[in-house]
């Protein structure tokens, strides 16, 4: 398999960018948030329980000296957070405030954690030693690099007992250690926590000599590499991309509302999914993933971090996030899943949103469709997955269905009742709301300030 090419990239307070072709850089914006509930990026994180105590992995009896030196960095870093910002300190006690009013989550005490769910659903997962990793890669042989993002090198391994795996290790450079700790501390959090069949598996992890994660490997890749591979590669046929989206929907929806922790991934994308060997769609990268408790509306983050071309206008003019983020970038999925194009053409630098909406709104089949495609597709599911986008990219994200009603709607469940919320969706932009949401222009607005923004 082809390695992925490189995603341009542009971190805080430098212009480094990778090499790369790819039109829809990760980013880290520098936009002062409105609110005056914002909080930066690290007290954000810090909304995370998990992460600064860690707790569902301290108990891990074969950790070792390593993993508990690391959870002590993070705990000094969450100490020195309390002591420097008392914004941010009021912030965690409000959570704190919060967390015991959720006896669902919190039956415990505060200083005490339930590990139970974490250890009883993922009980194979292993902490590996470097040499092991070694073993496995053929010492990180070049040949056996599968993919390669803006924060890691992954590399496809054989363990002793047959079992191929991914094994992702981290290459960001540009961050302190503690932060990089912290980082790959949130994303272990995040993917040993969740269990779906659509979303990636952890097999363990390693913290000798580097920050890796031990993943099951998916033979097909991702979905950025069949959909935009080069043309002698086969290509992604409908019945498959159906399944994708149907895929990608449940996963998205256990994540918001049936994880044991609600779950906001961030950075879908189409490289951020993984094909199993049945072409079972996987979301994996969990690297930006954010916690949000059961009774908050919605955080406000600061820096903005996502993927160009998929961010919600309210996330990137804001820093609002909640499930709607990433419903919308949901939507730009579906998009190219149903155009074949990248969520912003290499070329033109066009976003396949402000490309594709009045085509949606015509409902114009022949226009959208992957001519790739050819007429090798079910016409009544091609309309309901464009139905179902031209609702996830609303520009308002009250107007967006949430990844449940998505999931029936793609289903075909309630046809009859998509046809009437589209209605009730358009009737309510021209009635007031937003009339400017209609034609579309305040998005095309904040995207250009956006663009402005990422290539200042
Ligand atoms: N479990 C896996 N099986 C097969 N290929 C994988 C697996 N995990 C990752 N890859 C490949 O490696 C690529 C990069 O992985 P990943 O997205 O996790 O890295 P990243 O550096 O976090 O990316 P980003 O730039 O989005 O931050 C994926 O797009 C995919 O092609």
């Amino acid at each position: 398999m082809a390695v992925e090419e490189m995603e341009k990239k542009k971190t805080k307070g430098s212009n480094e960018k990778t090499e790369s072709e790819d039109p829809s850089p990760r980013c880290v914006l520098e936009i002062p948030a409105t609110s005056s509930d914002s909080d930066n990026s690290s007290s954000c994180s810090s909304c995370s329980p998990d992460k600064s105590s860690s707790s569902p992995l301290s108990t891990t009896a074969t950790n070792g000296r390593q993993w508990n030196k690391m959870i002590e960095s993070i705990k000094k870093k969450s100490i020195r957070r309390f002591s420097v910002i008392p914004l941010l300190a009021s912030y965690e006690l409000t959570r704190k405030n919060m967390r015991r009013k959720q006896p669902k989550l919190s039956p415990l005490p505060d200083n005490v954690f339930d590990c139970d769910q974490f250890l009883v659903a993922k009980p194979s997962w292993r902490n590996f030693t470097y040499d092991e990793l070694v073993a496995a890669t053929d010492g990180f042989n070049a040949e056996k690099m599968i993919g390669k993002g803006g924060h890691a090198e992954v590399y496809k391994g054989v363990l002793p007992d047959g079992e191929i795996v991914a094994i992702k290790r981290l290459t960001r450079h540009a961050n302190e250690a503690e932060e990089r700790v912290s980082d790959f501390l949130s994303e272990l959090g995040m993917i040993a926590h969740v269990n779906h069949p659509n979303a990636a598996k952890l097999r363990g992890f390693s913290c000798d000599r580097g920050l890796h994660f031990v993943l099951e490997y998916a033979p097909h890749g991702s979905l950025a590499s069949l959909l935009f591979g080069s043309s002698e590669e086969e290509c992604l046929d409908w019945k498959k991309r159906y399944r994708v989206a149907l895929g990608v929907a449940d996963g998205l929806s256990y994540l918001h509302n049936d994880c044991p922790r609600r779950i906001i991934h961030r950075d879908i994308k189409a490289s951020n999914i993984l094909l199993s060997q049945d072409y079972e769609a996987q979301i994996s990268d969990f690297g930006l993933a954010k916690w949000l408790p059961e009774n908050w509306p919605h955080h406000i983050v600061f820096p903005i971090e996502g993927t160009f071309g998929y961010l919600a206008p309210e996330y990137f003019m804001h820093g609002i996030v909640d499930e709607k983020t990433d419903v919308f970038a949901f939507g730009v999925l579906l998009l190219e899943i149903i155009t074949g194009r990248r969520a912003v053409d290499t070329a033109s630098r066009q976003s396949i949103v402000m490309w594709a909406k009045p085509l949606l709104e015509k409902s114009s089949v022949e226009e959208i469709v992957d001519p790739k495609l050819g007429n090798e597709f079910d016409e009544t599911e091609m309309k309901r997955v464009m139905q179902t986008a031209s609702m996830c990219i609303h520009h308002v994200a009250a107007m967006r269905p949430d990844m449940n009603r998505l999931g029936q709607l793609l289903r075909g469940g309630g046809d009859d009742r998509l046809a009437e919320t589209q209605q009730i969706s358009r009737r309510k932009s021209l009635d007031g709301c937003d009339l400017q949401d209609h034609t579309s222009s305040s998005y095309l607005n904040d995207l250009t300030r956006h663009r402005q923004l990422l290539m200042e």
